[in-house]
């Protein structure tokens, strides 16, 4: 099958819960869900191979890190299996990367499923491919940087990079997935500028990262990476259940009749979120680390073992959160300070009550001494809380920048700590193709 669009580049963006943590697992709530300008670019294109040589290989590499290249054979496997990849070693060895290989088996399913279904041909021999990965700085805490400019290069392997938890898994999943349609398919098949194209790629992320990832989250970080900034209501997990391991019989057809088919109950509302203008949203690096997957076993153990004063506390969180989204939408920045501290008490009360340091102490200090500087209308401890993160609303001009950046310097010297303004800032726009030149010395 040859390529439909030579070399293409596509970006997707990182994501922050603004609120809504463990809420928005069950579909009965929302989550309040803010793009971010950190991106994860693909650029897919051709391998040429020697003449007379057939070669089916797809290599995928991401050059910011060092022993960062993963190459892939193919075949079609057997009793409708899709399209199943098998990692190659690159020189003596073979470091798997889950979510890159989840992905190809997934999106080379769903591509040669939906170029055998239209042409009625049971099977294509799909083109090879190379694949570069460029992640922009923030999603990994950069101590140890060799060098700057808009993609650093890293001395380390990319499980050596402590991650800002910007959702660098979902962006990554979504810029593949959408990169390799685009590379495959013609624009009359799948366009990502179309509603149908986003859907399409939406229902396909979700699949291959919920696989990659244990079925554990929301999707509100897959949805964020095609949507940007919105209000997000989970679809029902079943969706996927009937999804069987790539490879294994069927899934070629069960993979096309989900990610085309009508159950997908997720609701994203793009237009119900936005930041007013003249504020910013902005993220603090805390450089600590809390285990998202231990705080949500916690929490989920305590919403069933104490179903009504959990479903309480969450309803009240529920209204306080959409009160939250409203006010920003509405611009009305004179009831933010206020809005912000009642959606944090209840978001503390929850960790009280399970026991669970969501809104550890030394957050709320920190949370409270930022609030009281000139330009910060408050935050969050975002997503699953803990101690890994900040999200902070505050005007967006050099000036409270600056007060915003000596306090944490201040903060970090008094208590030891390593606190600090990422580069970050909330966005609207979800995924999107680029121009190549952004990639200029890269390709
Ligand atoms: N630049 C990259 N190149 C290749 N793979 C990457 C890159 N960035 C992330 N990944 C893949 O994503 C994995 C990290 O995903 P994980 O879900 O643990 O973190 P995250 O999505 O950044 O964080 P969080 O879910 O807390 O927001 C890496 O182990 C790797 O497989
Ligand atoms: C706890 C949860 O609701 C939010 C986790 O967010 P984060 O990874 O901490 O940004 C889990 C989820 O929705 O996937």
């Amino acid at each position: 099958m040859p390529t439909a669009n030579a070399t293409v580049a596509v970006s997707a963006p990182g994501k922050v819960l603004l609120a809504g943590g463990f809420l928005v697992l069950e579909r009965a709530y929302t989550g309040l869900v803010l793009g971010l300008s950190a991106r994860i670019n693909v650029i897919a294109g051709d391998v040429t191979s020697e003449p007379g040589v057939e070669l089916y290989e797809i290599v995928v590499s991401s050059p910011q890190f060092l022993d960062a290249q993963w190459r892939y054979g193919y075949h079609h496997a057997e009793d409708g299996g899709g399209v199943k990849v098998t990692q190659l070693h690159v020189g003596s060895t073979i470091t798997p990367n889950r979510f890159v290989e989840t992905t190809l088996s997934y999106a080379l399913t769903y591509i040669d499923a939906v170029v055998s279904s239209s042409s009625k041909q049971p099977h294509h021999n799909i083109a090879s491919s190379r694949l570069v990965i460029l992640a922009d700085n923030d999603y990994y805490s950069h101590s140890h940087e060799a060098s700057s400019g808009r993609f650093a290069k890293f001395p380390v392997a990319i499980k050596g990079a402590n991650k800002t938890g910007l959702g660098s898994s979902a962006a990554l999943v979504t810029s593949l997935t959408a990169s390799l349609l685009t590379h495959y398919l013609p624009s009359s098949v799948f366009d990502l500028s179309t509603k149908k194209g986003k859907q399409t790629l939406h229902n396909l992320a979700q699949a291959a990262h919920c696989a990659a990832q244990g079925k554990i989250g929301s999707g509100f970080d897959v949805a964020a990476a095609v949507y940007g900034s919105c209000t997000y209501r989970r679809f029902s997990p079943g969706i996927l259940n009937v999804l069987p391991e790539p490879g294994a019989p069927g899934f070629s057809e069960k993979l096309l009749a989900v990610v085309d088919g009508q159950k997908w109950d997720v609701d994203v509302q793009e237009d119900s979120v936005s930041v007013p203008p003249g504020l910013v949203l902005r993220m603090c690096d805390v450089d600590c680390g809390s285990e998202t997957v231990g705080l949500v076993r916690r929490i989920l153990n305590w919403r069933s073992e104490k179903a009504d004063e959990s479903s309480a506390l969450w309803n009240d969180l529920q209204s306080r959160n959409e009160e939250l989204a409203a006010i920003l939408k509405a611009g009305d920045v004179d009831r933010l300070p206020a809005q912000l501290i009642q959606v944090r008490d209840r978001f503390r009360k929850m960790g009280h009550l399970a026991d669970v340091p969501l809104e550890p102490d030394t957050q709320t200090v920190l949370l409270d001494a930022l609030t009281a500087v000139d330009g910060v209308y408050g935050g969050v401890v975002p997503g699953a809380g803990g101690f890994d993160a900040l999200a902070l609303l505050m005007r967006d001009d050099a000036e409270t920048q600056r007060r915003v950046e000596e306090f944490l310097a201040e903060w970090s010297r008094e208590k030891g700590a390593k606190v600090k303004l990422l580069v970050v800032k909330g966005e609207m726009e979800g995924v999107r193709q680029e121009s190549l030149d952004v990639y200029d010395g890269w390709l």
